[in-house]
């Protein structure tokens, strides 16, 4: 299945300059929703994973139906100040501004084989920050998995040497 057809792009969002891709229109339809969640899923399985993570918001829509194909958990990194229990933080950049992102601090068990997921590789701050989070619990992070990349940024090279999928490049 062409996937990129689904995705819309709308320009100068949320800043002058960004092309911003809208997976709305990929999610609103079951059968493509399904397609690009089980290409996941099969990357999920073959690289053994425990536990998947995924930063707010749009890491959950990715993370949470591989979560649940698998019958295995989910841990939200979510924005300072959301999370109700004690959390490990760090500060990050992305392609429209900066943030602090938290997880809680039992969320993941020493060892356990992470897959972190979101819906879009841009900077590459966000999954950067979150590979900190996951490895300051002791997680190993397994795989990553981006429905979107954008190769005019150089993302990639902040995850060097960690191992990743991509269903769409731009
Ligand atoms: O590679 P980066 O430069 O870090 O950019 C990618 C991140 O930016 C977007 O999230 P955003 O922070 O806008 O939050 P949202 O999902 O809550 O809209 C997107 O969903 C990724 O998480
Ligand atoms: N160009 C973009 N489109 C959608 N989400 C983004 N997050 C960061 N950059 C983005």
């Amino acid at each position: 299945m062409d996937l990129k057809q689904y995705v819309t792009i709308v320009p100068d969002y949320p800043k002058k300059g960004i092309k911003f891709k809208d997976i709305t229109t990929l999610m609103d339809k079951g059968e493509v929703y399904r397609y690009a969640t089980d290409q996941i899923v099969e990357y999920a399985r073959e690289k053994a994973i425990d536990l998947v993570v995924g930063p707010e918001a749009r890491g959950f829509i990715i993370g949470c139906p591989v979560a649940y194909a698998m019958g295995i958990g989910f841990a939200p990194v979510r924005k300072d100040g959301k999370l109700p229990r004690e959390v490990v933080k760090v500060d990050y950049g992305l392609e429209y501004g900066k943030d602090v992102l938290t997880i809680h601090k039992d969320a993941i068990l020493p060892g356990q084989r992470v897959l972190i997921t979101d819906d879009l590789l841009a900077t590459g701050g966000t999954i950067e920050a979150t590979i900190k989070l996951v490895e300051e619990l002791g997680g190993v992070v397994a795989g990553i998995a981006f429905l979107i990349e954008l190769t005019y940024l150089d993302g990639r090279d902040k995850l060097d040497g960690y191992d990743i999928l991509t269903l769409m490049k731009y």
